[in-house]
């Protein structure tokens, strides 16, 4: 990989280890795995319970992985498909920059800029402790927030571009939540991939 590739941003932000490649993958490949992945993945609508009414996920979703284990969050329990040639390249490449294998890999499109992921932190029991979270972004860039749980003061947004992979790993699910909020902007599209452990 060129320097330019590998450039990292680390986050410097109390109770975290977070931290941005912005240029992971070449734009040109990027574009080509956004449009194969628009069209193979099956993405799915669900349904979740916030205080006791059922609305649908403002986003679509799709579950890929090498174990039959489901994963479940927000009352939803997602089954995974076997990982296609392309999930798995991104795998590898993700995975030649942190010292793990991961086991799935939570897919999300946001098809406008009503699609939205609100605050939550990916601190499920089957990810175990200080989970490592990789995050990479296909198409139109988004702005991914983070507020620290206990202190009002400490939160930073950072726009996800294009090709871009962002890690969380540490403490940072205990101490910090994370959104991608609506915009009013007219946008494109965007794949969201989450690679992840689970145990
Ligand atoms: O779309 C993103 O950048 C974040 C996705 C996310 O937080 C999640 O799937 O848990
Ligand atoms: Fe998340």
């Amino acid at each position: 990989m060129g320097k330019e590739l590998l450039k990292k941003i680390e986050l410097d932000l109390p109770d975290s280890a977070i931290s941005y490649y912005p240029f992971f993958i070449y734009k040109d490949e990027a574009t080509q795995y956004f449009n194969r992945l628009r069209k193979t993945v099956p993405w799915q609508q669900d349904e979740i319970k916030v205080f006791g009414k059922v609305y649908p996920q403002p986003r679509l979703t799709a579950l890929y992985g090498d174990s039959n284990k489901p994963y479940s969050y927000s009352n939803i329990v997602m089954q995974p498909h076997e990982f296609t040639p392309d999930i798995l390249k991104l795998k590898q490449k993700v995975e030649t920059i942190c010292a793990v294998k991961f086991t799935s890999c939570l897919l999300n499109l946001y098809r406008n800029g009503t699609d939205s992921n609100g605050w939550h932190a990916d601190n499920e029991k089957e990810l175990g402790i200080n989970p490592l979270i990789a995050s990479v972004t296909l198409g139109q860039e988004r702005y991914f927030h983070l507020k620290h749980r206990n202190n009002k003061n400490l939160k930073h947004k950072l726009l996800l571009q294009h090709g871009s992979l962002l890690l969380m790993a540490g403490p940072t699910q205990d101490h910090w939540l994370h959104q991608v909020p609506k915009t009013a902007k007219p946008v494109q599209e965007r794949i969201n991939l989450t690679f992840r452990v689970i145990k």
